[in-house]
């Protein structure tokens, strides 16, 4: 599994050119990503990046990777990131790793928004529960507001404590079954009182790079 994320990450910095801005996202195999950056890096290549992560702005600077500040930038050249699933379509579920709000700034800024998964991970629908960043305040009031769109809701948990996000909020990981219309969820995740952002990444990517045994396949919008 390993060597396909090293697989992964060798071939998303194929992306990556002189002088670009790059979003950094966030998870594992994203991290495979930052150490080949970080070679290509110390072999001579100029790039800034943008983290999406505490957790990878930190990893970025263990390696050396020059960041910038996202207020600094107006666009992003290539932002590269995982996911948790991936759809015909492109659409994403994500935020197992509980970053999707600034994965999902990352991402929109971005001219080319690469996602690199396993093959389990893509998929003909989308399934798995959503995970939807939420304010602390009310939470109650917002997961009764998730359950009445038909979501299951449930508070995500770190060491029998709430999960707390880089923004200090908590994710509702909000099952739905399978999602015959993911634009529709997201729009009604979006309306409530308390949602600050969803994990669900509808027409985002543009590219998607999957591993698929020893081969990796790359699918192009
Ligand atoms: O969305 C994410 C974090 O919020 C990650 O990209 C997603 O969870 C995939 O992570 P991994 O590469 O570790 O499987």
């Amino acid at each position: 599994m390993e060597q396909q994320k090293e697989r992964l990450a060798k071939e998303a910095v194929k992306y990556v050119e002189e002088g670009m801005v790059v979003g950094l996202g966030s998870g594992s195999t994203v991290n495979w990503t930052l150490e080949k950056l970080a070679e290509e890096i110390s072999r001579g290549l100029k790039i800034k990046g943008v983290p999406s992560s505490k957790k990878t702005e930190a990893y970025a600077r263990k390696l050396g990777i020059p960041l910038t500040d996202f207020s600094k930038v107006d666009q992003l050249d290539v932002a590269i990131d995982g996911a948790n699933e991936v759809d015909e379509n492109f659409n994403l579920i994500k935020g197992g790793g509980g970053s999707l709000f600034r994965e999902k700034m990352v991402g929109l800024a971005s001219k080319n928004l690469l996602i690199i998964i396993e093959n389990k991970k893509n998929v003909a629908q989308l399934g798995l529960p959503v995970p939807v960043e939420v304010v602390p305040y009310g939470w109650r009031l917002t997961a009764a507001g998730i359950e009445k769109t038909g979501g299951k809701v449930r508070i995500r948990k770190h060491n029998d404590k709430c999960f707390i996000t880089d923004n200090g909020n908590y994710i509702l990981d909000c099952s739905f079954g399978n999602l015959n219309d993911p634009y529709r969820t997201n729009q009604s995740l979006k309306l409530l009182v308390g949602v600050v952002e969803t994990g669900l990444f509808v027409n985002m990517a543009s590219t998607v790079i999957v591993g698929k045994g020893e081969k990796v396949e790359t699918m192009a919008k």
